[in-house]
């Protein structure tokens, strides 16, 4: 069923989202979650709030953690600046599968690196295996119970610099909090709270701005 979910939203963004415009895409797959079938994407209301954390951070290095159907990947790869590079860990080959095609339709594919695989086996290998020394912006989108011992992991392997900025998806719903205190109450970041709608719903969810202090 899932399979043939992903077909539908596929065909969905080929019918309605024009090659190469990026927007043209976000909107397609926003409207067939909201009228057709419900997806775990960050969705609109909290796509803004993403949009404009990216547009303020100007990253060069990005890596988003939960690639999923790529809706994030391309709403963040659209603002960045030429050059930059983004770095997208997706778990289920399935969801990669679709989001390459995704990626592809947005015109996106060359400042987009989509890797599969768990975060704990990735992680530790940005450096030697990426040529990455440190990001300058984390999105955290992927299984909830490891945004606090990704974010342990990526502050041991290094990949974090002063300024470094966190964006975590769903510190309400589902649910992080684990993680929420760990930010909160560190004295290595400087921590803030937008609040917003889980995604094509009225329930509440929100988006936690972390900014590594060093
Ligand atoms: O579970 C969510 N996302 C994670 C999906 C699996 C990620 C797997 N994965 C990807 C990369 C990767 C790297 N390493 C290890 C694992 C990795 C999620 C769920 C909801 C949600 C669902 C039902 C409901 F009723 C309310 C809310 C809403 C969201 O916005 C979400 O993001
Ligand atoms: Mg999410």
């Amino acid at each position: 069923l899932a399979l043939l979910w992903h077909d539908r939203l596929l065909k969905a963004v080929r019918k309605r989202a024009t090659r190469g415009d990026p927007q043209s895409v976000i909107s397609a797959i926003d409207h067939f979650c909201r009228h057709n079938e419900w997806a775990m994407n960050v969705g609109d209301e909290k796509g803004s709030i993403l949009d404009s954390v990216v547009s303020e951070v100007n990253p060069e290095k990005v890596l988003e953690l939960g690639t999923y159907c790529g809706y994030s990947t391309v709403r963040i790869a659209r603002l960045l600046p030429p050059g930059a590079r983004l770095i997208t860990l997706e778990f289920n080959v399935d969801y990669a599968a679709i989001a390459r095609q995704v990626i592809a339709w947005a015109g996106l594919e060359d400042k987009i690196q989509l890797v599969e695989g768990a975060s704990e086996d990735w992680i530790p290998r940005m450096k030697e295996h990426f040529g990455i020394e440190t990001f300058d912006f984390v999105f955290l989108d992927h299984w909830k119970d490891r945004y606090l011992p990704d974010t342990k992991l990526m502050e041991d392997c290094g990949l974090l610099r002063k300024g470094t900025v966190l964006l975590a998806d769903n510190v309400i719903c589902p649910g992080v909090p684990d993680y929420l205190e760990y930010v909160r109450n560190s004295l290595s970041y400087k921590s803030c709270y937008f609040k917003s709608h889980l995604e094509y719903t009225k329930a509440e969810d929100g988006l936690e701005k972390s900014v590594f202090l060093g």
